[in-house]
């Protein structure tokens, strides 16, 4: 079992939606709202950490903020890592992603509300390569294999691919620095052309 599918449950973001009779689509907003995700290692934070440098927009780095906002449930022990209160999460969250402008970067993505993102970008990695990173990381044993498997299985691109419109939903190669490079400039662009659409 992929670690991710423990913190991710979409029976439970469908009732959210529902309940709080939002549209599905991204609400009116001046400045987009962008989700990162992917396997862990696979380069998200590095990615954030940079779009945040260009763009000014605030980079919300999900794991290290649920910590800070009190949002963690449990632990497991067997995956060695926290588990989400998914509710008071996103009752944290639904304030802050109002106004656009938020990149929000998590190894998960399918509870979250569809209408907070105005694009999904999913980063992949070559899997030997994700295993070295994961293992100088000192990642062991099952926390290890299930991840690799997760990125083997693309478990992250059918969560996203099922969760959110496949039109805003995109695949990045990041193996490689120059991929990095070219996935931030990426993002950079469509943050402009979106930008000059959506407020002349
Ligand atoms: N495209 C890339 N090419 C080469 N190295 C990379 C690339 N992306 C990330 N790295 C390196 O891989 C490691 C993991 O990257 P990072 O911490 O950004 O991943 P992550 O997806 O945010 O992981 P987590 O979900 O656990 O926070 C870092 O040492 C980073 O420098």
């Amino acid at each position: 079992m992929c670690v991710t599918k423990t913190l991710a449950v979409k029976s439970r973001k469908e009732t959210r939606s529902n309940s709080t009779k939002m549209p599905v689509t991204a609400v009116s907003r001046t400045k987009p709202n962008i989700l990162i995700t992917g396997t862990p290692g696979t380069g998200k934070s590095s990615l954030c950490k940079q779009l945040a440098e260009k763009t000014g927009y605030e980079w919300l780095e999900v794991s290290k903020l649920a910590k800070d906002w009190e949002c963690i449930s449990d632990y497991d022990e067997e995956y060695d890592t926290s588990v989400l209160d998914e509710d008071k999460l996103l009752d944290t969250m639904e304030p802050i992603m109002a106004n656009g402008g938020k990149i929000v970067d998590y190894h998960g993505c399918d509870f979250f509300p569809e209408r907070w993102f105005n694009i999904v970008f999913v980063l992949r990695t070559d899997n030997t390569i994700l295993y070295d990173r994961l293992s100088e990381r000192g990642y062991t044993g099952k926390k290890l294999s299930d991840n690799v498997e997760c990125e083997i299985f693309q478990t992250l691109l059918e969560e996203a691919k099922s969760s959110y419109d496949e039109d805003i939903v995109h695949e990045l190669q990041s193996s490689t620095l120059a991929e990095a490079a070219s996935n931030l400039e990426r993002i950079v662009s469509w943050t402009d052309q979106w930008t000059k659409d959506n407020t002349s």
